[in-house]
């Protein structure tokens, strides 16, 4: 089916199909693209009715909440969630009885509303949903045969004594299959079983006499990109394999957008189906923070024959964006779900049990998903390590157990984030809190007429200590909100005499880039400091420093100072939302909390919160609403699970 707009276009206020677009309801309740979608529908096809028009701006709303699609089978869920009014319930229930509109099919034509099944999609989103699913489809199946060289490698590269060791088992799967994912909390030891895993396919490729394999490593974001970087380089200079081996595994991660070419001014990239990229592995860090969108495109530009890896953690906050397709391939990763053969032939290869992880509903998929389930970097009796559990498992009582027990690494101050609550978090106690950054910027300043390099040593420094400590918001709007909780901890600061806030752009402002800019080299999610840096004239001048990645340089670190008038997209980052705290840590993390009930506030931003901090974590929110985060759920609607099940 071909849909042209009708030739004869009427007017929104004449057009009675579309008289709710201009209710109070509508305008609460619905964004102006939605609005603009229905119009754009009406003229579509002059004989669809209101109820139907009514159906597609809500269809479009559900993309806001991050869904995929809405299912006419469960459509009550998103009408309660969003709060529908009862005469749009009866609309859509009228549509079951209305003929279907020119604008809606089955997938065939063009037209741009797809209902697949029980579920309606924009057909951008059903189109990516269907490559995402198409990419990893055509790689499930894995070769299950014994052999007694990979279990020579694999026992040499994963010694633990645990049994089973999650590790040893992925790298198995890894080993034997074109597609895996790896998921597991902080520090469950993702990189260190990819770099292992690497090396073991690197070193049967390299004997196989054919050329070493071409291995990239990506990551959404910057910040995530140099983390794994440097993680990676840590761990290969200690990889107890030939050197040959070690020299063939990269070490330098790009972000997807660079990875994929990405060009300024445009959605497309240099590399997509038709021009596929030149790789045989691929490996995608923090894969929970990649959307749906993203994902497609990189799906779509991988080989056939590429074998791709995923890591991250199935359970932090998704992408803002639409999907969340880390979550949705994981989802019955905690039981395992495996098949009696995989258990078999994995006792067969690396002597580790699998057998309390079998289940008679074993799918293809589960087959190559591994959950690693042991922290070596919070044990047992770390608080942070408890605490992010309780809140996993939605055990609200021990949550606030756990922060009451004053439990070593844990603070909580029960209430709204109030001004005394505020200057103590930013002030710290013996240093800490922001003034240990601003400390260093005043202390350690070099003398004026010294070498650039002292003063990049001093920026480096400046950085590192501000990057020890951070305030984390839920939301950016509102008295809790990011841009609130930035303009109060400038003012202690100031009255402290810490900084000259006068002006917008002051030594010591902390911002963070929101767009990337790919002529200044800076990515969404980089942090930068504003410094007094010299000139080529030797004066010394406000700039923005940052810490890059120069792949030229092989270094994560090096110090790039940009003038404040040409960075575009950015904001003052004291404090800086969860979402935005993705793929980075700190030493030191405080999450603020809204005062009162909000969508946002949910179990996985807060999991994903604390998962932030390295060895302490501060909460400042009142007892009842950490019981409401911690039982509200983040819930995101999409089809893919079921497509790759082949229930759909
Ligand atoms: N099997 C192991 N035995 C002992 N220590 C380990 C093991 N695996 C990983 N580690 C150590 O645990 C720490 C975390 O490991 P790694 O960085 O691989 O975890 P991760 O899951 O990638 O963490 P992140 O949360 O940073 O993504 C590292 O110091 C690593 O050396």
């Amino acid at each position: 089916m071909h849909c042209l707009p009708d030739r004869r276009p009427r007017r929104m206020h004449d057009d009675a199909r579309l008289q709710w677009t201009l209710s109070d309801e509508a305008k609460t309740h619905l964004r102006a693209l939605d609005l603009a979608f229905a119009r754009f529908l009406a003229s579509m096809d002059a004989a669809a009715s209101a109820d139907w028009l009514l159906l597609a701006a809500l269809l479009s709303r559900q993309l806001a909440d991050g869904h995929l699609c809405m299912d006419l089978a469960q459509w009550m869920r998103a009408a309660e969630e969003q709060a529908w009014p009862p005469a749009w319930r009866d609309a859509i229930r009228r549509t079951s009885g209305q003929p279907a509109p020119a604008w809606l099919s089955d997938g065939t034509g063009h037209a741009p509303v797809v209902r697949d099944g029980t579920r309606l999609y924009l057909r951008r989103y059903w189109d990516h949903e269907r490559t995402v699913a198409r990419a990893i489809g055509l790689r499930l199946g894995t070769d299950t045969h014994s052999s007694a060289a990979l279990e020579q490698t694999i026992g040499a590269l994963f010694t633990d004594a645990r049994a089973p060791d999650w590790s040893r088992v992925a790298a198995a799967i890894a080993c034997q299959g074109a597609f895996t994912v790896i998921t597991g909390g902080p520090g469950t030891g993702k990189t260190t079983t990819v770099v292992r895993l690497l090396a073991i396919l690197q070193a049967r490729q390299l004997a196989s006499g054919t050329g070493p394999l071409r291995i990239r490593l990506a990551a959404p974001t910057g910040k995530a990109a140099a983390r794994l970087t440097a993680s990676i380089e840590g761990q290969l200079s200690t990889l107890p394999v030939d050197p040959s081996v070690r020299a063939a595994i990269p070490s330098q991660v790009e972000t997807l957008h660079r990875l994929l070419g990405a060009r300024p001014d445009t959605r497309a990239f240099a590399y997509h189906a038709r021009r596929p990229l030149a790789l045989d592995v691929l490996v995608i860090d923090e894969a929970s923070m990649v959307d749906l969108e993203m994902m497609a495109a990189v799906l779509a530009a991988l080989p056939d024959t590429a074998r791709l890896i995923l890591l991250g953690d199935k359970d932090q906050l998704s992408s803002v964006e639409a999907g969340a397709v880390l979550g949705d391939l994981c989802r019955r990763a905690d039981a395992g779900h495996y098949t009696t053969t995989t258990a078999r032939w994995i006792a067969a290869t690396t002597g580790d049990d699998i057998q309390p992880w079998v289940s008679e509903d074993a799918r293809p998929l589960d087959q190559h998903i591994v959950m690693l389930r042991h922290s070596h970097r919070f044990d047992a009796d770390s608080g942070i390590g408890r605490l992010a559990h309780a809140v996993n498992t939605g055990d609200a009582g021990h949550a606030q157990s756990l922060l009451e027990s004053q439990h070593a690494g844990l603070a909580w101050t029960d209430g709204a984030c109030d001004l005394r609550t505020l200057r103590e978090l930013v002030l710290g106690e013996s240093g800490a809190g922001y003034r240990a950054y601003l400390d260093v910027i005043h202390r350690d300043r070099p003398p004026a007429g010294a070498a650039p390099d002292a003063f990049e040593a001093w920026a480096r420094e400046a950085l590192h200590a501000f990057g020890r400590f951070q305030l984390l918001c839920a939301v950016r709007h509102g008295e809790e909100g990011t841009g609130r909780i930035n303009q109060r901890v400038e003012e202690i600061l100031q009255r402290e005499g810490l900084v000259d806030a006068s002006h917008a752009w002051y030594e010591g402002r902390p911002v963070l880039v929101t767009r990337n800019d790919y002529a200044l080299g800076l990515m969404n999610g980089d942090v930068g400091l504003t410094l007094r840096m010299p000139n080529d004239e030797g004066e010394t001048v406000l700039r923005v420093v940052f810490l890059v990645s120069d792949p030229r340089r092989g270094r994560v670190d090096t110090i790039r100072c940009v003038l404040p008038s040409r960075l575009g997209a950015l904001e003052s980052v004291f404090a800086m939302t969860v979402h935005k705290s993705q793929g980075s840590e700190f030493d030191h993390t405080a999450l603020i909390l809204p005062g009162r009930r909000s969508a946002v506030a949910t179990r996985e931003l807060l999991y994903t919160g604390i998962t932030r901090a390295r060895s302490k974590f501060s909460l400042i929110a009142p007892a009842a609403m950490l019981g409401e985060t911690i039982r509200q759920r983040v819930s995101r609607h999409s089809g893919l699970a079921e497509r790759l099940a082949g229930d759909d």
